[in-house]
């Protein structure tokens, strides 16, 4: 089939959308793997940066470790060399003063003994000048002290140096004996500088012949600063990478090492240059801080810029020494920059790797979409088609099934044949224009319209001209009334005309009911044509006036019984409903309630008129109900009967005649003289269509045990037309069973010879209203001959009714009728009087 726009529309949406997305997904998973991986390479080369900055802060602190180990070693070194010296200084003088005194002590008295040891040792000089003897009683007096000799010969035990150390106790405890020798560590006066002391230590040796001590000191500064002479030249020849080394400063900020900038070593401070005092000044900072990392800008002395520099500050233990191991940051950077670049290399082979998956994988997905989006269009197209077909399939369903129902309300609310509404619809109308006739005081009327003799047209020219001739008197009543009116067919050949409003005034509604159905019955009366064939129909109409208090049913009824009125005026006019009518109406409406009652308290009588035959003879009777009615008497069948075929009591009824005839026809069988009667029973036609009517007969033959043949069931010809094929079917199954049947009223109906043949008929009973005129009128007297005639060809036996008179019974006779009924030969009478009348009857 055919795709619409939409079919294709939604797959090449479809395609393009998964196209899209899946572009989108594999942009936005490489965008977000892309960042990851620049995060991650930005991380790397951080990571390296740090590890570089790490690795060199590594470095400045083993240089720095290292030359730390060197200074405490020379620190330590400093003392043990001194104290060797000393040591020796004094182990030597010590010495001479022994061998003097043991050279002299025989020559000399003591004290010039004791003067030769002293000014022996006075000369003597040594560490550079500085190093001289001292000799002192070991009771504190001076003795031998050649940088103050006024100071010899005075017993001071108690000087002290500026930290409140007593010196002369102190070098006295270092030589007391058992030991005899020993280090002492005081303070005293500088050589250039007599205002202040410094540290010293001094050794000293007990010599015992004169109870002295004879020691030597030092200032250990003095050792130190050469030391430190030692270990700058040292640290000097150190290096760190290419820029790196380790400078060295001290706490007052002068530079007393910096390989780059040798011109500020020993130099004033003053003499540096802003930038170079500001380093400084940050130097200073961090070593009072217990030292740590710096960044300094410094001058590079190859380049002559200012370059940043890293370095690792820290004061160096007691002496006023600051180290810091520095180095320029470029150096790093460059080793920094072969790292990166080296990193760079791998991870720029990584990116094109990295994008030419990406690319693939992007190709690949693209790919994957656009054929699984083929695939599924492919599928949708189907599905499509499929669902195309379905909606068509269910379109047409729908379709059928709103036409099936829009015809059942059609058929349910209107008339199949003719179109008009039906029954239901009009009394639907009826009913709202009563209530709408309410509110308006308006008057409208209802008209029955019913063909007169329609049955025969339907009968000689048959149903399908019956059913044409319908369709156009339902047309031509249509004609007649305006839109708004309401025509309908109630069935057979009755037509209802509602003229909702007509005017207020009863009887102006009641003129104009009466223009519309003259019109109808003149538009009625005009010809009408089937193929060529000419048929002139006329209605009765009955009309009633609406108004708004009235009852629908009650319309109708009052419509129906005028139409009857005009039917029984002669047919073919009008009649407007009358009170008295109503009268009538209301009348057959209790009949009815009272009739039902009857039934109940058997009020019902069955009364026998004799049957006779030519020669006099008594054959049989018709059994007649009457009404035994408390108030009224005696009631014949003619008011009652139709009440009671209206109402449905005709089946009681009518089973409890045949009972009773059935039984009576057993007593009668049982009767001597009468036992070779037979009984005429009036089957009315809703009885007779009863589907158990059959065996109810054939029941009530068995159970009084009669000669069926002896039953005679009478129907009327309008019973049998109207379902012909029905009543042969049951006639003849009775008839089989020997029951017999009658055709009642013959010469009043139809009465064709084409169903009677089919009929399996055994007698006919001609009409009374043709025995009325016999012998004078001539036509009464043809028709009775005629079916006279008729019978004798069928074999039929024939039953004139209504016979009256002497003159009638030889009229018949001389026409060879072989059946009687009427009141010359005996009226209806009760079964007792007629078992009475029929005895005497055959006594005489
Ligand atoms: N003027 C006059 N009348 C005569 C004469 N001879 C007989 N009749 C009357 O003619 C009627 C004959 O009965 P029908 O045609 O079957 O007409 C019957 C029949 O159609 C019906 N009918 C009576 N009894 C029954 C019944 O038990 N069942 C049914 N369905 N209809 C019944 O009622 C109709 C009238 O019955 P009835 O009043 O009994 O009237 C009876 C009878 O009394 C006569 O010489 N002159």
């Amino acid at each position: 089939m055919q795709l619409s726009d939409k079919s294709r529309t939604l797959p090449r949406l479809h395609l393009a959308g998964t196209l899209l997305l899946v572009t989108l997904l594999t942009l936005f998973l490489s965008g977000f793997f892309t960042w990851q991986k620049i995060h991650e390479h930005n991380a790397s080369i951080q990571r390296i940066e740090s590890s570089a900055l790490q690795q060199l802060q590594q470095r400045l602190r083993r240089e720095m470790l290292a030359i730390r180990a060197d200074i405490d070693y020379t620190q330590t070194q400093t003392e043990v060399e001194l104290r060797l010296r000393l040591t020796e200084m004094v182990d030597l003088a010590w010495t001479l003063a022994t061998s003097l005194y043991q050279q002299q002590r025989y020559t000399l008295n003591e004290a010039d003994l004791r003067r030769t040891i002293i000014e022996g040792l006075r000369p003597l000089r040594f560490f550079e000048g500085r190093g001289y003897y001292f000799i002192d009683e070991m009771n504190g007096r001076f003795i031998l002290l050649p940088t103050a000799p006024e100071f010899e010969g005075q017993l001071l035990p108690d000087n002290q140096d500026d930290t409140g150390h007593y010196i002369m106790q102190g070098l006295i405890e270092a030589a007391r004996l058992p030991v005899g020798e020993g280090f002492s560590a005081y303070r005293w006066y500088r050589p250039d500088d007599a205002e202040r002391m410094a540290d010293k230590l001094a050794y000293v040796r007990y010599f015992e012949p004169f109870d002295w001590l004879i020691g030597a000191g030092d200032y250990t500064y003095e050792w130190e600063k050469d030391l430190q002479q030692q270990l700058l030249t040292q640290i000097r020849n150190r290096r760190i990478g290419e820029t790196g080394y380790t400078a060295v400063i001290n706490t007052e900020g002068q530079v007393l090492l910096s390989l780059d900038s040798q011109h500020l070593e020993q130099q004033p401070i003053q003499s540096q240059s802003e930038l170079e005092q500001a380093a400084i000044v940050q130097m200073l900072e961090t070593a009072a801080e217990g030292g740590g990392f710096i960044r300094y800008p410094w001058p590079n002395p190859v380049t002559g810029e200012h370059s940043w520099k890293t370095a690792l500050v820290e004061p160096a233990g007691h002496w006023n020494w600051i180290l810091i191991s520095t180095i320029f940051e470029d150096e790093v950077r460059d080793l920094l920059k072969d790292e990166v670049q080296a990193f760079e290399a791998s991870a720029s082979h990584n990116w094109h790797t990295y994008l030419t998956a990406i690319v693939i994988s992007l190709l690949l997905a693209l790919m994957a979409s656009l054929l699984f989006s083929r695939w599924s269009s492919g599928l949708f197209r189907a599905y499509h088609a499929e669902l195309s077909a379905q909606r068509e399939a269910l379109k047409r369903k729908a379709d059928e099934l709103a036409l099936s129902e829009s015809n059942i309300r059609h058929l349910a609310f209107h008339d199949a044949l003719t179109g008009l509404a039906n029954r239901r619809l009009l009394i639907d109308r009826l009913q709202q224009q009563l209530r709408q006739n309410q509110r308006n005081a308006d008057f409208g009327a209802l008209l029955f319209i019913d063909l007169d003799n329609f049955k025969t047209l339907n009968d000689t020219l048959g149903h399908d001209k019956g059913d044409e001739l319908l369709r156009q008197v339902a047309h031509r009543i249509s004609f007649c009334v305006r839109e708004e009116d309401t025509v309908a067919r109630f069935g057979g050949d009755e037509f209802v005309v509602m003229l909702g409003c007509l005017s207020r005034d009863e009887a102006d509604a009641a003129a104009r009911a009466r223009i519309v159905a003259e019109k109808i019955l003149t538009t009625l009366r005009q010809e009408y044509q089937f193929d060529g064939q000419h048929y002139f129909s006329t209605p009765s109409i009955g009309i009633t006036l609406i108004h708004g208090n009235a009852i629908a049913d009650e319309l109708l009824k009052q419509a129906d019984l005028a139409m009857y009125k005009a039917k029984d005026a002669g047919r073919n006019c009008l009649y407007f409903f009358d009170p008295a009518m109503q009268q009538a109406l209301s009348a057959r409406a209790q009949m009815e309630s009272e009739l039902r009652v009857a039934l109940q308290q058997e009020q019902l009588l069955l009364y026998y008129q004799p049957q006779v035959d030519a020669a006099g003879v008594l054959t049989g009777a018709e059994a007649l109900v009457r009404w035994q009615h408390p108030q009224r008497g005696l009631v014949a069948p003619a008011e009652f009967i139709p009440v009671a075929e209206a109402s449905g009591l005709i089946l009681p009824l009518g089973s409890w005649v045949l009972q009773q005839a059935c039984k009576q026809l057993s007593v009668w069988a049982k009767t001597p003289g009468l036992s070779d009667l037979s009984i005429s029973v009036n089957i009315s036609a809703h009885q007779f269509k009863q589907p158990g009517f059959a065996d109810e007969v054939l029941a009530l033959v068995k159970h009084f045990q009669l000669v069926p043949q002896r039953l005679k069931l009478e129907l009327t010809e309008s019973l049998l037309i109207d379902d012909m094929a029905f009543s042969i079917e049951r006639m003849r199954f009775l008839k089989q069973q020997g029951v017999g049947f009658a055709l009642d009223d013959f010469g009043t109906g139809y009465s064709s010879l084409a169903y009677i043949k089919q009929l399996p008929l055994d007698q006919l009973k001609i009409d009374r209203c043709f025995i009325d005129g016999l012998p004078e009128d001539p036509n009464d007297a043809a028709i009775t001959r005629i079916i006279i005639s008729l019978a004798n060809e069928l074999n039929l036996w024939v039953v004139a009714e209504g016979v009256e008179t002497e003159a009638q019974r030889d009229f018949l006779q001389a026409i060879q009728c072989p059946g009687y009924q009427g009141y010359w030969f005996g009226r209806p009478v009760p079964a007792a009087e007629f078992r009475q009348q029929a005895l005497n009857r055959k006594q005489e």
